[in-house]
């Protein structure tokens, strides 16, 4: 914790700050107060209203020559080549310092680079990066996560929940524990308000405008109240308007001590001018570096003059875009100019003498910082790295499983239970019932109720192994966005999503069973009712299971599709209803990997169990009736018609081997296959 000296110089450097950029705020009383954390906050009575401004430690941004390089498969670059790789430079020697309140803009053309530094800077996708990256005078490790925030260019939220609900879960997930309930929900209303979105606060993120969504998507990343911030072209698909009123967020945000470092395409000239600094890549190169307002003086000094009443950021860019040989050269022109700017650099005077473009613009270019260590500086004097025995996650085990089961019995209650899905069920059952209905307890119906098992203990695994497969494609954008910011452990993840699904995809196959059953004249017992539709459950989670190891494991999801298909076909046609005499080099293995086989010879032994006396017809399917076709036969006896495998039993516990083994599979397939999708 830091001492009252520096926590009073540090409030009260913060605070003058802010106090003179937002004349709107005004200061009657000032109560400090201290957390445990090094998280620091002021309460301000602003006209009579309580509001809680959180301070967060103030962090420089310092980078020193990071180059990253990828070996990218050679036929993506040159069909026709021999080799196995070429070696693809995405940066090269980039350098700059941001300082805490600043707000800096990176552009350059489509594919120079700016999500590559940006991810380099905020630490992610390191392979193959070199050089220096510091917060403050430390350098980066993964536990500073907490401190640092990080934007995404695509908004991926579950789009189901409302602004509000994100933003809570959000909170309850990633505040640490020592703040209670009522701090976060707090902190909650907080980030509405200053984010602008209280209007949409309770409407599901799928019908807010674009605006909104990147105001959401921000005001996420908000909630832990990190020092700096990097965002992926926030205003991308916003019109004017809205990107002006994203900016003067940022704005505000920086206002607050933060640092912030924004890739952007094609600001407004109010927009670009509204930047503390401005960074202009090209081939993963700086071409500039310094204000934006200085940015037209410096390419006028290179012999490019900007035309009159022209949007200066639309000058910059067309100028990059132009052909290849002006890239060259303003690549050339700032390697030369930054040299000169950085006096640490110059050991020779006559070097200069040999250069071959205008030096005159250094002037206008922000000196690179020397990638001396001790030339950093910590201005609140703080460790961005936690004490060891400090928990790598804000909150425990069971909370995170408790707040992720909340969230995903919300979510996966409101995709499955539509008004569409209930009429489905009742429709699809009520057929079931009229193809079958009310058989008779007699001899000819023995095929039916064989084929009625069949169908039950099919019908519902196969819908539920695809929405399985379908599962984890449609969350992994949130669940890598929500992981890569250190919020839950994957374990909480998958057990909640178990936990909270499972009852809800019992609810419409218990309905679609309980009319179809009754509609067809099953086995009256009702312990036999409930044990059928047991197995009937027990193969909905081993298909979900199968599903799920299915969609963790195929990255692609055409690919997934196909493989479900072949496997529950070929898995149906060993099962052992559709061929009684399969092949023996078939059989003799096929039907045990079917978990088809195992739910219907279960449901048929407890179908036909129970001692019930049935009408003998003429013994097609029970020899004893063939000398007695008006007599009766005891259900067991139907049994011999079938090539029963294993009793009731040993059923159950190879299908619940089965749902725990193929659970498990997708966890770790989930954990260690590699999902991302290749990008830097
Ligand atoms: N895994 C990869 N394999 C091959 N090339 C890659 C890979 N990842 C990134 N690149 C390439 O690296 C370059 C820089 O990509 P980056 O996304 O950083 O550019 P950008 O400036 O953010 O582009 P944009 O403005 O279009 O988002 C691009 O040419 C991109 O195609």
């Amino acid at each position: 914790m830091p001492s009252s000296q520096v926590v009073n110089s540090y409030v009260n450097e913060g605070f003058k700050d802010t106090a003179q950029k937002t004349d709107s705020y005004p200061q009657k009383e000032h109560i400090i107060k201290m957390r445990d954390g090094d998280t620091l906050q002021i309460e301000m009575s602003v006209d009579g209203a309580q509001t809680v401004a959180p301070l967060s430690p103030r962090i420089t941004v310092t980078f020193h020559n990071v180059s990253k390089v990828i070996n990218v498969p050679a036929k993506m670059i040159d069909p026709s080549s021999k080799e196995r790789f070429i070696e693809r430079k995405l940066l090269d020697q980039v350098s700059g310092q941001i300082q805490p309140g600043q707000l800096a803009a990176l552009m350059g053309p489509s594919g120079c680079g700016k999500t590559t530094l940006l991810n380099t800077l905020a630490g992610r996708a390191l392979n193959g990066v070199t050089g220096n990256v510091w917060f403050n005078n430390q350098s980066y490790e993964r536990s500073m996560k907490r401190k640092l925030a990080y934007v995404l260019q695509q908004d991926s939220f579950f789009e189901q929940l409302t602004v509000k609900q994100q933003l809570t879960y959000t909170c309850l997930l990633r505040l640490p524990n020592h703040l209670s309930k009522k701090d976060k929900l707090t902190q909650v209303e907080q980030i509405i308000d200053q984010l602008r979105i209280r209007g949409c606060a309770n409407t599901p993120i799928k019908l807010i405008s674009g605006g909104e969504k990147k105001r959401v998507n921000i005001g996420t990343e908000l909630l832990t109240n990190p020092s700096v911030i990097f965002l992926d072209e926030p205003t991308s698909g916003l019109d004017s308007t809205s990107a002006v009123a994203l900016i003067d967020v940022l704005r505000e945000l920086a206002m607050q001590g933060k640092t912030i470092v924004t890739s952007i395409h094609q600001p407004s000239s109010q927009i670009f001018q509204s930047f503390d600094q401005f960074i202009l890549l090209a081939d993963g190169k700086t071409i500039f570096m310094g204000k934006p307002s200085d940015a037209l003086l410096y390419f006028a000094t290179l012999g490019h003059h900007s035309p009159p009443q022209y949007n200066p950021a639309d000058y910059v860019m067309d100028l990059v875009n132009q052909d290849m040989k002006i890239r060259e050269e303003l690549k050339e022109a700032y390697l030369q100019n930054k040299i000169n700017t950085n006096v640490k650099t110059i050991s020779n005077q006559l070097q200069q003498q040999q250069y071959q473009y205008s030096t005159v613009g250094r002037q206008y270019l922000l000196a690179e910082p020397s990638g001396d260590v001790a030339d950093l500086t910590n201005l609140d004097n703080v460790n961005l790295i936690p004490a060891k025995h400090e928990s790598k996650w804000p909150i425990g085990f069971l909370p995170q499983l408790l707040i992720l089961t909340s969230r995903a019995f919300r979510l996966s209650g409101k995709t499955q239970f539509t008004r569409l899905s209930f009429i489905q069920v009742i429709c699809i059952s009520v057929i079931t019932g009229l193809c079958w209905l009310r058989m008779d307890f007699a001899e000819n119906t023995i095929p039916d109720r064989s084929s009625f098992t069949f169908f039950i203990m099919a019908f519902w695994p196969l819908e539920t192994l695809f929405s399985g497969l379908l599962s984890f494609p449609s969350e992994r954008g949130v669940i890598e966005k929500e992981r890569a910011s250190g919020s839950y452990r994957l374990s909480s993840y998958f057990l909640a999503k178990s936990l909270a699904e499972a009852p809800l995809k019992f609810i419409l196959p218990t309905l679609y069973f309980i009319i179809a059953y009754w509609m067809a004249n099953m086995n009256n017992n009702f312990g036999i009712f409930l044990a059928i539709h047991g197995f009937q459950l027990l193969s909905i989670l081993v298909a979900e299971s199968l599903g799920l190891f299915l969609g963790a494991t195929l990255k692609n999801l055409e690919h997934g599709i196909t493989a479900a298909t072949i496997l529950l076909m070929s898995l149906m046609l060993v099962g052992g209803f559709y061929v009684r005499n399969l092949p023996h080099w078939l059989g003799v293995w096929g039907k045990w990997v079917s978990f088809f086989k195992y739910s219907y010879d279960a449901c048929l032994q407890l179908q036909f169990s129970g001692r019930h006396h049935y009408k003998c017809v003429d013994g097609t399917y029970v020899p004893s009736c063939r000398n007695n076709p008006n007599g009766t036969f005891v259900s067991d006896e139907a049994l011999q018609y079938f090539d029963i495998g294993l009793n009731v039993g040993l059923n159950f516990l190879v299908l619940f081997g089965m749902f725990v083994g193929f659970r498990f599979l997708a966890y770790l397939s989930l954990r260690f296959v590699n999902n991302n999708s290749g990008r830097t």
